[in-house]
């Protein structure tokens, strides 16, 4: 795998970065009456207004040649076809198995019908859920369970907990879903404090059942159950798992029928429509979970099969490319304006950050381009009041994508249309900007003498021509969630693609494992700490002295 700088589009993408230089996207409005029409792509419930970018029909020319040199048709079908595309840890990937239509009946990876596998968790999935929910699985004391705890951090927390967050108007059922992820002893402690024992499930996710923060987590919960009244026979009716290690499950104390199996096929930060997603199909139940795998499918489909020049996950992919390669974008922002989308930055951010944070190519050459950004953002119209400032008038380049349901499904006055307006403007402004003769016009019309409007108008300038993408949906729905979710990750796959980098793998957080199971040795133990530098030496003092 050579670098991508040896494409010749990327050298013919660097030749028009230096053209385009000048191009106002203002202008480019002006001589193109067909714009918003002509660069906007749609599929399965969303529409992209990708007409707010720096970018021309050539542009986006050169952009879709870098797909195809980068061998994105091959890198597409190899995923779907089950080829080891995570090339560092021989596997599979096969998110899209989990969310495969019901009429395909056979996927074969390495001997084995994974859709088999796939199909017989979810019946599983669906005898717990309705279980849960008719009253049938009951506590110790023979009650009805009210509250679930999913425990799991990473991809076995971030994509559940933002997509009940997502769908709590689907919520069905009086059982109230909890998360607890961090081994802050400060998580689980105020989350046991709303339970009753005696009507509490906990889910242990955990794909490995070897994370330090879930184990600690899940032994928390476990000792407060005992703690409570629960008899250790007993802990069974309070447990289930999620997890491909079945053996330290069972250790753990599980009923072997409340582990529900993962396989090494699917990446944490891409198993939500795996068991995984449990707390999600227990808070919105199995149809809607269904429609949100549907919704998946739907973005799956569009991405195998669409044409480059209308793929969604292509076109976002590219751009993403053009702003961090060819303009020195150095982060990315997604800014939904809805309320129940408001954590989904957090998932999206995991999964591109732990996806295409990577310095080597496939072939473990080093990577010779900056690879992925940094991803970061929040809800609209909260961030105008924080950090957009710096969107507007920051010296870094950001581009944003803005998110935004057309419908609510909370009408209060008219705040829904405030909220839209602002979702709209924000673009807008970052696209128009204001110039130093608007700002001293601005500043006369309100009184102000010639003295001020000369020392005051520059800060009142707003560069502009600051890219973004706006993405609409009918209304967020478990489809249209489901599909969002799909297109980040196809996105961050054709990203990786493009740099020539493995997207699955994530052996970037293991040191910081191992130096924290080290460190925590030093913490409990009178090891002699002379051999470590200086800082780490005090901080451990630090710490030692506060417990004394
Ligand atoms: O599901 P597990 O094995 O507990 O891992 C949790 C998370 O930890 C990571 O491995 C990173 O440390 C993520 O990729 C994963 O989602």
């Amino acid at each position: 795998m050579s670098s991508p700088t040896q494409l010749p589009a990327w050298k013919a993408l660097a030749q028009h970065q230096q053209e385009m230089s000048n191009t106002k996207m203002t202008d480019l409005f002006a001589n193109d009456q067909n714009r918003a029409e002509s660069f906007k792509a749609s599929a399965a419930g969303w529409s992209l207004d990708y007409s707010k970018n720096r970018a021309t029909n050539d542009t986006m020319n050169l952009l879709l040649q870098l797909v195809e040199q980068a061998g994105m048709s091959d890198a597409i079908q190899g995923m779907f076809n089950g080829d080891h595309i995570n090339n560092t840890e021989d596997r599979s990937v096969l998110h899209v198995a989990l969310r495969a239509s019901k009429a395909q009946d056979s996927l074969m990876v390495d001997g084995v019908n994974v859709l088999d596998e796939v199909r017989s968790t979810i019946s599983q999935m669906e005898t717990f859920v309705e279980q849960l929910h008719s009253g049938a699985w009951k506590g110790y004391t023979n009650k009805n369970i009210t509250d679930v705890v999913s425990i799991g951090i990473g991809g076995s927390y971030l994509g559940p907990k933002v997509v009940t967050e997502a769908l709590t108007p689907y919520k069905q059922n009086a059982i109230k879903v909890h998360f607890v992820a961090n081994i802050d002893g400060s998580d689980i402690t105020e989350k046991l404090k709303l339970l009753n024992a005696e009507t509490t499930v906990f889910i242990v996710s955990s794909k490995s059942f070897g994370t330090l923060e879930t184990l600690y987590n899940a032994n928390a919960a476990r000792a407060w159950c005992i703690e409570q009244g629960v008899p250790d026979a007993d802990i069974k009716k309070h447990f289930a798992a999620v997890s491909s290690n079945v053996e330290k499950a069972v250790a753990f104390g599980m009923a072997e029928e409340n582990i529900f199996p993962m396989w090494d096929w699917v990446g944490g930060r891409y198993s939500l429509w795996s068991a995984i997603g449990l707390p999600i199909a227990v808070a919105v139940g199995m149809d809607n979970f269904y429609e949100l795998l549907d919704g998946a499918h739907a973005m799956d489909e569009h991405f195998r099969t669409a044409p480059f020049n209308e793929n969604l996950p292509v076109i976002m992919g590219a751009l993403g490319v053009w702003y961090s390669n060819f303009h020195n974008a150095q982060s990315h922002a997604l800014i939904p304006y809805d309320h129940y989308l408001r954590a989904m930055p957090a998932h999206i951010q995991q999964l591109d950050m732990e996806s295409n944070g990577k310095t080597n190519l496939l072939d473990g050459s080093g990577v010779e381009t900056d690879t992925g950004p940094i991803i970061w953002g929040g809800a609209g119209t909260n961030g105008q009041h924080a950090y957009h400032q710096l969107l507007h008038q920051g010296t870094r380049l950001v581009p944003v994508d803005f998110i935004a349901p057309l419908k609510t499904h909370n009408p209060v006055a008219d705040h829904h249309a405030q909220l839209f307006a602002n979702c709209v403007s924000q673009a807008q402004a970052l696209m128009v900007g204001k110039s130093l003769e608007q700002a001293k016009e601005e500043l006369r019309s309100a009184g102000a003498n010639e003295t001020d409007v000369e020392a005051i108008a520059p800060h009142k300038v707003i560069q502009g021509n600051r890219p973004s993408n706006t993405l609409l949906t009918e209304q967020l729905t478990p489809f249209t969630t489901g599909s969002l979710i799909a297109l980040y990750e196809h996105r961050t796959f054709v990203q990786g693609t493009i740099w020539g980098i493995n997207s699955f793998d994530q052996w970037g957080v293991e040191l910081g494992k191992v130096l924290g199971t080290d460190i925590y040795h030093r913490l409990v133990s009178d090891t002699d700490n002379r051999s470590l530098d200086a800082s780490t030496q005090a901080l451990i003092s630090a710490f030692k002295n506060a417990q004394a």
